[in-house]
């Protein structure tokens, strides 16, 4: 799917996407990349020239591995699924308000939401790639970089699980209120994408709509080495 993304994300089912948003609250897209794309941004890994920041999991108690932050501008294919994939989501992310009875927030296109988060002081792009080894893990948690942030982000397995690694699969905690966790373990192949919340979802109860908060990891690599791209489309401060 890597040669035109913005024609082949504008192709998928998202009816049936934005169902299973609803319904779940995430939503997987099998083969959002081919496994040359995938292959390509592995590549990446250790040209120190593309990022602008490596973090050490361990060091901030985030988990046990590595990332990479890109610098702009980012690598075509990751720029691609970030301006590909934003409109719809922007959509959904008004619905989602509006059931929640706020007004529309996100703007239709990537360009004017990153304005905002320009004029709010966050310009440094949060697109990032991700290695765990055997050992590795990463926390429940939430990606925000400043007071502007987009409701959803993107995940894409980067290479394949039980061939390249064991264990290691990504996690989705939903906490209600007044209620306990749910958690959800959600298993990709190489070049799967998952939609997710990055905060929070709209849940339909009896009394309407109600607002459970979420948060992602992944579980421990239990052997071999595990990549994945992480696409936030909010920029950081
Ligand atoms: O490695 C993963 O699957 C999760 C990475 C992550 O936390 C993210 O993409 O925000
Ligand atoms: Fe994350």
């Amino acid at each position: 799917m890597t040669l035109n993304i913005l024609q082949a994300v504008a192709g998928l089912d998202w009816t049936s996407i934005q169902r299973s948003l609803d319904e779940q609250g995430y939503a997987r897209i099998p083969d959002l990349l081919s496994q040359a794309a995938c292959n390509a941004i592995i590549g990446t890994y250790e040209e120190e020239g593309s990022f602008r920041k490596t973090i050490d999991m361990a060091r901030y108690r985030f988990g046990i591995g590595e990332y990479k932050y890109y610098r702009d501008p980012l690598p075509e294919v990751i720029q691609q699924l970030r301006e590909a994939l934003y409109p719809e989501l922007a959509r959904t992310a008004n619905r989602w308000l509006e059931q929640l009875g706020k007004p529309p927030a996100y703007p239709q296109g990537l360009a004017d939401f990153l304005a905002q988060c320009h004029q709010a002081g966050q310009s440094r792009p949060t697109p990032l790639i991700l290695r765990y080894e055997a050992g590795g893990y990463n926390c429940l948690h939430q990606d925000l970089y400043g007071d502007v942030s987009f409701p959803f982000q993107t995940v894409v397995a980067l290479n394949q699980r039980e061939a390249d690694y064991t264990g290691g699969d990504f996690l989705l905690v939903e906490q209600r209120p007044r209620a306990q966790s749910r958690g959800h373990v959600i298993a990709l192949n190489q070049g799967d994408g998952l939609i997710f919340p990055t905060r929070h979802r709209p849940v339909l109860g009896t009394r309407g709509y109600y607002t459970a908060t979420l948060r992602h990891g992944v579980s421990t690599i239990a052997s071999g080495t595990r990549y994945s791209l992480g696409v936030i489309f909010h920029d950081a401060q």
